[in-house]
Order: C-alpha cells, then sequence, then structure tokens
C-alpha cells in the first residue's frame, strides 16, 4: 500500500467538534483516486494529513510503511518534498522564477527527486514539453494564463517522480472541456512514471476518469450533517 489510514480522528485547534473521524482509507501504489464531497466537509484537512502536514490526534497514517507521525517535523518535511508531488488550487507557483526554474524546484529540495530526475534540466524540458510549454521555458509564470500556470504546477509536482501526486481543486479555474483535457493529460505523465493520483474536485463529470471515487461525506462519521443519505 502506498497510503494507509487507520481510526483516524481530527481535530482543529479551538474546534467544538472533530473536522474528521474516518475508521480507515488507502490508496494502492499508481492507483488514481477521485476525492470529493461538499464544501467544508474536510477534503483539504485531509489531505493535510495523508502528506504528514498535520497530524491526528488519534489514530495513524503510514506512507511507504512510514508512519508520519513518528517523525519529526522537518523529518515529515524531507519525507513529504521525496515522496509527494503537489498541485494546489492556486498552484503556488514563485512568481519572480522562471517556468524553468519553477519545475526545477522539488530537485532542489529533495536529493532522492533529484537523483531519481537523472538529469533534472532534462527531465523538466521533457515535461515542459508533454505540456505543451516548451515555448515559454524562460518566462515568468505571472506571465503566463491560468491553464499554462496550471500546467507548470504540475511539471513541477512530477519532476523526480514521486510515488504519489496530491492535487487539490486543480482544475477549478477551467472549463469543462479544458478540465478533462487537463486529467487526461495529468494521466498520461503520472502513468510514463508510475505515480499515483489522488485528486479532489467538486465536478462529479471527472470522477469517471479514475479508478476509484471516495465521498468524503461517507465515510466520515464526524461529519454526518454533509452526507447524503
Ligand atoms: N487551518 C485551519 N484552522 C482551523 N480550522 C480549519 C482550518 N482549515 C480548515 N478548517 C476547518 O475544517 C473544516 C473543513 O475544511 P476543509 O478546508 O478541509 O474542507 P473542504 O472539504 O476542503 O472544503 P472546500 O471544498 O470548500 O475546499 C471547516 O470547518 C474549516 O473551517
Amino acid at each position: 500500500m502506498l497510503i494507509e489510514l487507520a481510526d483516524l480522528q481530527f481535530t482543529w485547534p479551538r474546534a467544538a467538534q472533530p473536522t474528521l473521524d474516518i475508521p480507515a482509507l488507502s490508496l494502492g501504489r499508481a492507483e488514481r483516486v477521485f476525492l470529493h464531497g461538499p464544501s467544508g466537509s474536510g477534503k483539504s484537512t485531509l489531505l493535510s494529513i495523508l502528506t504528514g502536514i498535520q497530524i491526528p490526534q488519534r489514530g495513524q497514517v503510514w506512507m511507504l510503511g512510514q508512519n508520519l507521525a513518528t517523525l519529526s517535523g522537518p523529518a515529515r518535511d524531507r519525507f513529504r518534498a521525496d515522496h509527494v508531488g503537489y498541485v494546489f488550487q492556486q498552484f503556488n507557483l514563485l512568481s519572480y522564477l522562471s517556468v524553468l526554474d519553477n519545475v526545477l524546484l522539488p530537485c532542489q529540495f529533495s536529493k532522492i527527486r533529484r537523483h531519481r530526475a537523472g538529469n533534472p534540466k532534462q527531465q523538466a524540458l521533457h515535461l515542459l514539453e508533454r505540456l505543451d510549454l516548451t515555448s515559454h521555458l524562460n518566462c515568468t509564470v505571472n506571465s503566463l494564463s491560468v491553464g499554462q500556470q496550471q500546467r507548470v504546477a504540475l511539471a513541477r509536482a512530477l519532476i523526480g517522480a514521486p510515488e504519489v501526486l496530491i492535487a487539490d481543486e486543480p482544475t477549478s479555474a477551467l472549463d469543462t472541456d479544458r478540465r478533462a483535457a487537463f486529467i487526461k493529460l495529468l494521466f498520461e505523465c503520472a502513468d510514463e512514471q508510475q505515480t499515483a493520483v489522488l485528486l479532489v474536485s467538486h465536478d462529479p463529470q471527472l470522477a469517471l476518469q479514475f479508478d476509484r471515487s471516495v465521498d468524503l461525506a461517507r465515510i466520515n462519521r464526524a461529519n454526518r450533517e454533509h452526507a447524503d443519505v
């Protein structure tokens, strides 16, 4: 298993109720899972726990057999940099860096990803070519369209072949046709390097492109008022 979670309970500081109470959840290697649920049901919170940004008050999360709670904060940051590619809703690109330098960033933070990339610049160029960005290599990212920035964020998440790509609403700024095309491209790139995909979206149409769909409102006992039952 790539990621496994057992008996999880998580409460934000000063919150009266837990946000998450999930008996079990797993993600297999190279699996593609679509995570959905109503606004406020805890999807982003769950992603932050699965990637070790937050540690639950109860239960365990393992990634690649490593119990994340047993690592120090800095060790969890390194572990995440080594094994997780993350695409944020707002992309979080560094506006003062070029497209190419944004894509190369994970190889600066992670020896493992630098090593796996072989020649990081060559892999960045390959990904940017696959994502139709070759003519923008030296542009700063704030001169790009939203769709182009999204593809830069994808290339950055995939460089150095992390075991899992986690994407939080990466298509929310796109129209329906472009969403499906972006997901198709995301899978093609992820498949080239056997990267699993866990993607959050409100768009139910996208679920059809995934191996499995998880409705957070159904598996989360803390949020029964959101459940569609
Ligand atoms: N940093 C935080 N500090 C305190 N509470 C938070 C924090 N982040 C989220 N929450 C709370 O946790 C609950 C779930 O929020 P979360 O962002 O995980 O939901 P979501 O399903 O991702 O929502 P959306 O679909 O609108 O992005 C909300 O009640 C929110 O107020």
